[in-house]
């Protein structure tokens, strides 16, 4: 088994205030995990920490064979895939889809006067197909709907050829079309063995892709849970997490989770 993420007692605290306390993690280059956890819980933090954006206070960091604080982190981003809310806040309004999935290559948000050669533009084209989206390719970033938006962000990230794919909520604001188009992309990414290691943060269990492998559940900073899906995700396990009793059934490889307590009169 070769590691592609392993974190051993990885603390990071900002402020008086301790973000992530003691995460052990240990991501094969097979796996396909998710992230689980209330707001607040440290799943972003998590997240920035892998993709080497954000050093641990305390513990080691091992991204891709490397030790975050002993390798250049700019060498090292290129192999990382990511996609979020604040990256995606950097693309110009104004860029052409094509551009905003090519100029990952160069690691830029914008392009500029970067000059791409022909296999970068048909490997855009190629994701633009894979994850639904070719027909959008001259558009504008500004001019897709969310869902659209979030199927170009995944493109971009996987551009580079990652070896580590990080995705930080992808699903958050689409609608019930987008969410259900999003989790079979990402399902089919997910099967498909050329696909790198890849992490998925989310809030909900309805947003797990059947094929991802593993789990990890995280409440106020620490690891309440982690290891493959069947053992982590669990009534008792999502209860403790979520601070509340919850129901959990599953169907075809995909998850719901309610509330178990019935309604209170007002
Ligand atoms: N610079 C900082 N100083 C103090 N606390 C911080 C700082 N940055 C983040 N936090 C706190 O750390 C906690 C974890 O934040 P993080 O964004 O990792 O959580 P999250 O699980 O991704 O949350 P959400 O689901 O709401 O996006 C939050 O309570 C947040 O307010």
């Amino acid at each position: 088994m070769v590691a592609v993420v392993e974190f051993a007692g990885v603390t990071v605290r900002r402020g008086g205030a301790t973000l992530l306390d003691s995460v052990d993690w240990e991501v094969a280059e097979d796996q396909r995990w998710v992230v689980l956890g209330p707001n607040g819980a440290g799943k972003t933090t998590l997240l920035q920490v892998a993709s080497a954006q954000l050093h641990p206070t305390v513990g080691v960091a091992g991204i891709l064979d490397e030790v975050l604080g002993t390798v250049d982190v700019f060498e090292l981003r290129p192999r990382i895939g990511l996609t979020s809310a604040a990256l995606a806040e950097r693309i110009p309004r104004d860029e052409r889809v094509h551009d905003v999935v090519v100029s990952a290559s160069y690691g830029v948000v914008g392009r500029w006067r970067e000059a791409y050669d022909e296999l970068d533009h048909e490997r855009a084209d190629e994701l633009l197909v894979e994850v639904g989206v070719r027909h959008l390719a001259e558009r504008t970033f500004g001019t897709l709907s969310e869902g659209e938006r979030k199927r170009v962000q995944v493109a971009r990230a996987l551009m580079t050829d990652p070896e580590l794919l990080l995705l930080d909520e992808p699903a958050a604001g689409l609608d019930l079309g987008g969410r259900e188009d999003l989790v079979n992309t990402l399902s089919v990414l997910a099967d498909d063995p050329a696909s790198p290691a890849t992490v998925l943060v989310s809030h909900h269990v309805e947003e797990i892709p059947p094929g991802f492998t593993h789990a990890m559940l995280l409440r106020e900073g620490r690891v309440v849970a982690s290891g493959p899906m069947e053992e982590v995700v669990t009534e008792e396990a999502l209860s403790d997490t979520f601070g509340m009793p919850l129901g959990l059934s599953s169907e075809d490889g995909r998850f719901s989770a309610r509330r178990r307590t019935p309604r209170r009169a007002l």
